[in-house]
């Protein structure tokens, strides 16, 4: 099988493209891929470590409101899209998936018209809206949540869930906890804010830092995100010297092992970040973005909460002390901790990239 991949701008997107990559290399060894992302995407920098060659179209997203940016979006779209057809023509692949952002638009749609089956995942219970103009172009629409379904058209839309529950169902806690250097008497709490990093969840973690040694059975490991890096490691060297048990690094490329070692996770609400914690049966604290479309971060939190698989804290309520509070309510006590990871893991499908390989399976050029 030839397959295209498409999808970007954030982790939530390329990631779940990457897992289906995984699940089809594992059902058909000899398959061959091609990414098309976008330059300034993190797919850039994420699709070269892995096997997979990785071309780029330039493109840009809409803006909600008119302006003349738009005219400009929508010429550099019609570029992108006959860049895309020379691509699709020379890789000549049997199916193009799309997993969302805005790159997914002319590659996805440049294959519906060339007659090549097309694809498209989408991660969140809204969908976003790439995903929404292409849903009419497309041969399936692969959906994540229930409340997804009625969004799209009945007839191509099926509920698979995200592929990356599946991918990190092969995650490997030992190697996690070795690449940490941590022992087994230790319970890992992994703190990332999105594949980006978020300031407010770091500003609060490093509120809690000087407090962390209250919890000697506890490894911390906080992932600040590249971007704020620096402006970390500088507080944290201003605070004196570090607790032993913390780690801090600025993204992970590991995540699949170190969620299988992970007690207790605390993070935004994204999407696939939800998907591989209730795979796996991870309970969390999450604090949702309020930056992102139709406040969508917060539906899937509550969802969670809802279920008693996470404690929720909104943004504007977030500090150390709250964090604290929370983490204390969960690591002193076992049942409690118990309770959510069973609520975490009737959540979960990790079935969900072989469902997407039958639907593939289902497509006929
Ligand atoms: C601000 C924003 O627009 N966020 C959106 C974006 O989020 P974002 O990309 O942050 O969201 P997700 O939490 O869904 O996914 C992050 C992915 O990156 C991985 N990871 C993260 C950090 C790290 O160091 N290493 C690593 O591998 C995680 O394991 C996960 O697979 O896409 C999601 C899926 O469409 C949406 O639900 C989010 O609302």
């Amino acid at each position: 099988m030839r397959v295209v991949l498409t999808g970007g701008g954030t982790g939530g997107h390329i990631y779940p493209a990457l897992a289906v990559a995984k699940e089809i290399s594992r059902q058909q060894p000899q398959a061959a891929f091609l990414y098309i992302g976008s330059k300034k995407g993190l797919e850039a920098q994420l699709v070269p470590r892995t096997d997979i060659p990785f071309q780029s179209v330039e493109i840009a997203g809409l803006k909600r409101k008119l302006t003349f940016d738009n005219v400009k979006t929508l010429w550099k779209f019609i570029q992108a899209v006959s860049l895309s057809k020379r691509m699709l023509r020379e890789f000549r692949p049997d199916v193009v998936i799309g997993t969302g952002g805005y790159v997914c638009g002319p590659v996805v749609y440049a294959a519906a018209r060339l007659g090549i089956p097309t694809v498209i995942h989408e991660q969140n219970v809204v969908p976003g809206l790439t995903n929404k103009f292409l849903a009419r172009y497309v041969d399936r629409v692969a959906v994540s949540f229930e409340e997804s379904l009625s969004f799209f058209p009945a007839g191509k839309t099926v509920l698979t869930g995200n592929p990356r529950a599946t991918e990190v169902m092969h995650g490997d806690p030992r190697a996690g906890r070795a690449f940490l250097g941590v022992g087994e008497d230790k319970r890992v709490v992994l703190i990332f804010g999105g594949s980006r990093g978020a300031r407010a969840i770091n500003e609060a973690t490093l509120a809690i830092v000087p407090r962390m040694q209250e919890f000697p059975r506890t490894h911390f490991v906080y992932v600040t995100g590249d971007v704020h890096y620096d402006s970390i490691s500088a507080a944290l060297k201003e605070k004196g010297e570090q607790p032993r048990n913390l780690s801090v690094y600025p993204f992970v490329h590991n995540m699949p092992d170190l969620l299988a070692a992970a007690h207790l996770m605390v993070g935004r609400a994204g999407a696939s970040s939800l998907a591989e914690l209730t795979a796996l049966g991870v309970p969390s604290i999450l604090v949702p973005s309020p930056y992102v479309t139709n406040n969508h971060q917060e539906k899937n939190a509550r969802g969670l909460e809802k279920q008693g698989a996470s404690i929720v804290i909104l943004e504007n309520e977030l500090s150390g002390e709250r964090l604290l509070e929370s983490l204390s309510a969960i690591l002193g006590s076992e049942e409690r901790w118990a309770a959510m990871q069973k609520s975490s893991r009737q959540l979960g499908m990790p079935d969900a990239a072989t469902k997407i390989y039958q639907v593939l399976g289902e497509l006929k050029r």
